[in-house]
C-alpha cells in the first residue's frame, strides 16, 4: 500500500539508552553504514514514546529490529520493547552486554556485566572507527556521568574513570550547600566570584580527569593517545580543553556507542562477536 511503512530486512533500529538521553541510530545493512536520528530526554516516559512513535513514523520505513544498549532503569528498558512490540509492525529489541571479548576487543572488567553497556559499544565503536590507528585511544564520555576508558594499542579495554557529570556537579553544590547557586559563571584562572568558582572547579575537575588517563598512555607507550571525545556535556568543556590540552589531537565522536552497536546489526558483522547478545 503506497504510503504505508515497509517492515524492511535490512533496517535496523540503534538505541542509546542513558540516563538522561535515548539516542537513536538506523543501521542500512546493504549501504553498510548509520544513519544517525536524534536524541531525546526521558524526564517522563510518556514523552519520550511520543517522541519515538514521531521519530518511526518520519523513517519511511520499519527496522526489522532494534539493537540497543542501556545503562537506564529497568522499568523504562520494558516500556520500551514493551512499546516496539506492540506496534503493527513490531520491531524486537536485543540488548547487547558486555562480554569478555567481542569484534577484537578484550574487557579488562573481571566481571563483565558491571560495565556500563554503554561504554563497553562506546569502546568497540572507537574501534571500528579507528581500526588503523597505532596508539591508545582515550574516550571521554561527557554525559550524565563522565567515563574517561582507554583502549590499548593491542585493542584491550583497559579500565577507565566514572566521575559526576558537569550538571551533576553544579546540582551536588547547589543542592549538598545552603549558599552556593546553580553556577552559569565563566572560567578564569583565579576566579572572584562564586558563579565563575564553581564553574572553573568543575571544567578544572572534568579536564585534569582526563588529563590523568592521557599521562597515563604517554607513560606507558611513550606517546600520546587518540583522545576522543562523546556526551551532551561535551559543548561545555570544548573551549577550555583546547585552552588547557592545546596540542592534544582530539576527535569528536558524538555517536561513538551507536557506531559500537552497529557491529552487531549486519550478519557477518555480528558472527565475530563472541559476546552475549539477549
Ligand atoms: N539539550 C540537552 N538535554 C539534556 N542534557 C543536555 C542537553 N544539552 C547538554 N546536556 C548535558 O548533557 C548531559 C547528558 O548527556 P548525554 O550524552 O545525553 O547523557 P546520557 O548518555 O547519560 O543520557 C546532561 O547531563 C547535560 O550536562
Ligand atoms: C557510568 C554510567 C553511569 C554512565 O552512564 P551515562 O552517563 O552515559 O548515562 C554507566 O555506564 C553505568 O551505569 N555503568 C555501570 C558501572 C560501570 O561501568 O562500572
Amino acid at each position: 500500500m503506497t504510503g504505508q511503512a515497509v517492515n524492511t530486512p535490512d533496517y535496523v533500529l540503534l538505541i542509546d539508552l542513558g540516563n538522561t538521553r535515548l539516542k537513536l541510530g538506523l543501521w542500512h545493512e546493504d549501504a553498510g553504514e548509520t544513519r544517525y536520528l536524534n536524541a531525546h530526554p526521558h524526564q517522563t516516559q510518556e514523552s519520550l514514546l511520543d517522541w519515538l512513535d514521531q521519530e518511526l513514523l518520519r523513517l519511511g520505513v520499519t527496522p526489522h529490529k532494534a539493537i540497543g544498549v542501556s545503562v537506564a532503569s529497568q522499568a523504562l528498558m520494558l516500556a520500551l520493547e514493551g512499546f516496539l512490540a506492540n506496534r503493527s509492525q513490531p520491531i524486537p529489541v536485543e540488548w547487547v552486554w558486555p562480554a569478555v571479548h567481542a569484534h577484537g576487543v578484550h574487557n579488562a572488567y573481571p566481571d563483565p556485566p558491571q560495565l556500563g553497556a554503554d561504554r563497553w559499544a562506546g569502546m568497540l565503536g572507537v574501534m571500528k572507527r579507528f581500526a588503523h590507528e597505532d596508539r591508545s585511544i582515550v574516550l571521554a564520555n561527557f554525559g550524565t556521568a563522565t567515563t574517561i576508558d582507554t583502549l590499548s594499542r593491542d585493542r584491550r579495554f583497559l579500565g577507565g574513570l566514572i566521575l559526576p557529570g558537569v550538571s551533576m556537579m553544579q546540582m551536588a553544590l547547589s543542592k549538598g550547600t545552603a549558599r552556593l547557586p546553580m553556577a552559569t559563571g565563566e572560567v578564569a584562572d583565579y576566579p572572584a566570584n562564586t558563579h565563575a568558582a564553581i564553574t572553573t572547579g568543575i571544567v578544572a575537575a572534568q579536564l585534569g580527569a582526563i588529563r590523568r588517563q592521557i599521562d597515563l598512555s604517554q607513560e606507558r607507550d611513550q606517546r600520546p593517545p587518540l583522545m576522543c571525545v562523546s556526551g551532551g556535556a561535551w559543548d561545555l568543556l570544548r573551549k577550555e580543553w583546547h585552552r588547557t590540552l592545546p596540542g592534544t589531537l582530539v576527535e569528536e565522536v558524538p555517536n561513538v556507542v551507536l557506531d559500537g552497536l552497529s557491529l552487531f546489526a549486519g550478519p557477518q558483522l555480528r558472527a565475530n562477536s563472541d559476546g552475549p547478545v539477549v
